[in-house]
């Protein structure tokens, strides 16, 4: 049993780490801060295996580390924050390993409710970002809950990409902005009063002139900025289908970490490279 010295010892030391972290977000801040950060948490049933853990448990110190760095961030200044959380790919799992990570989902997604949680401490506003109606419905109702329960939270913002693929989004986006510029048609051509082989070709010429503004307003990242740092654990560089209309000008850090030992130092090194190759990214932006 820990002692009353022990617990304060603990505490002590604690206190001095956060100070310390404080310390050096501080030295940092005086370069720019990324204002977007994303992070493909790989590595969690790999991390499980090398701890002799079930598969499950690597998920689950997936999210403590993934609650750690959602600290480091915030205290940083770094206002969004995008999580692959369960990509539509993911559903083609074996179905326990499927279950188990939307009874984790659920779980947690509960979690992040509580008032003690980063969320609150932090002012998080939480969006869901992806096919949600492939979502069972327990999990779709829990995240619509924490959705509407954080929408006056301002100071950051989680986005947390679940049954997500970059190229559903692009589909999904495509579509609706065709489904309005034909809507726009309809009723210009009502208006006009014009016959039906005319609207017809109107919605052809609709068609035609669908432009990369018409596609951004309906992708379901629109709601934050490019990211400016995208980090893969577990040495992977591939993007596997994530923020793949968003990364065009995005630093990639990919550190050999498996998810769940990511910490301090991989953030505080993903910045400092953000930091020295900042100019030329900017310069990038602008051209495109
Ligand atoms: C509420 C909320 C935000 C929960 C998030 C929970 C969490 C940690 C999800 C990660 C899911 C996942 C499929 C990670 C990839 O690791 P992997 O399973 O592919 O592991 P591997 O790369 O070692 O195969």
């Amino acid at each position: 049993m820990e002692s009353k010295s022990d617990s304060y010892a603990g505490s002590l030391v604690a206190s001095l780490l956060s100070r310390m972290r404080r310390f050096l977000f501080h030295v940092l801040s005086t370069g720019p801060i990324p204002n977007h950060i994303a992070f493909i948490l790989d590595g969690n049933r790999r991390y499980a295996k090398k701890q002799k853990l079930k598969e499950g448990m690597g998920h689950r110190a997936g999210f403590l580390a993934l609650m750690s760095l959602m600290k480091y961030c915030y205290e940083l200044g770094v206002k969004y924050v995008t999580i692959y959380a369960f990509s539509i790919d993911n559903f083609k799992r074996q179905p326990e390993e499927v279950q188990g990570l939307m009874d984790l989902m659920l779980e947690k997604i509960e979690g992040l409710l509580k008032e003690e949680s980063i969320v609150n401490q932090y002012g998080v506003r939480v969006y869901f970002i992806g096919n949600l109606k492939l979502l069972n419905a327990p999990v779709r109702d829990a995240a619509a809950k924490a959705m509407k329960a954080t929408a006056n939270n301002d100071k950051s913002i989680l986005l947390i990409c679940v049954a997500y693929t970059s190229t559903d989004e692009i589909v999904h986006a495509a579509q609706e902005a065709i489904e309005e510029k034909w809507g726009e048609t309809q009723e210009s051509s009502k208006a006009s009063g014009a016959q039906n082989s005319e609207i017809c070709q109107e919605k052809h010429e609709g068609h035609r002139t669908i432009k990369l503004a018409d596609i951004e307003r309906h992708i379901y990242m629109g709601l934050a900025p490019d990211p400016d740092i995208l980090v893969r654990t577990s040495g992977e560089s591939r993007l596997s289908n994530f923020l793949l209309w968003q990364t065009s000008t995005c630093l990639l850090y990919s550190p050999k970490a498996l998810w769940p030992e990511i910490g301090l130092r991989h953030i505080v090194w993903a910045v400092l490279n953000f930091q020295r190759v900042h100019p030329y990214l900017e310069k990038r932006r602008k051209q495109v």
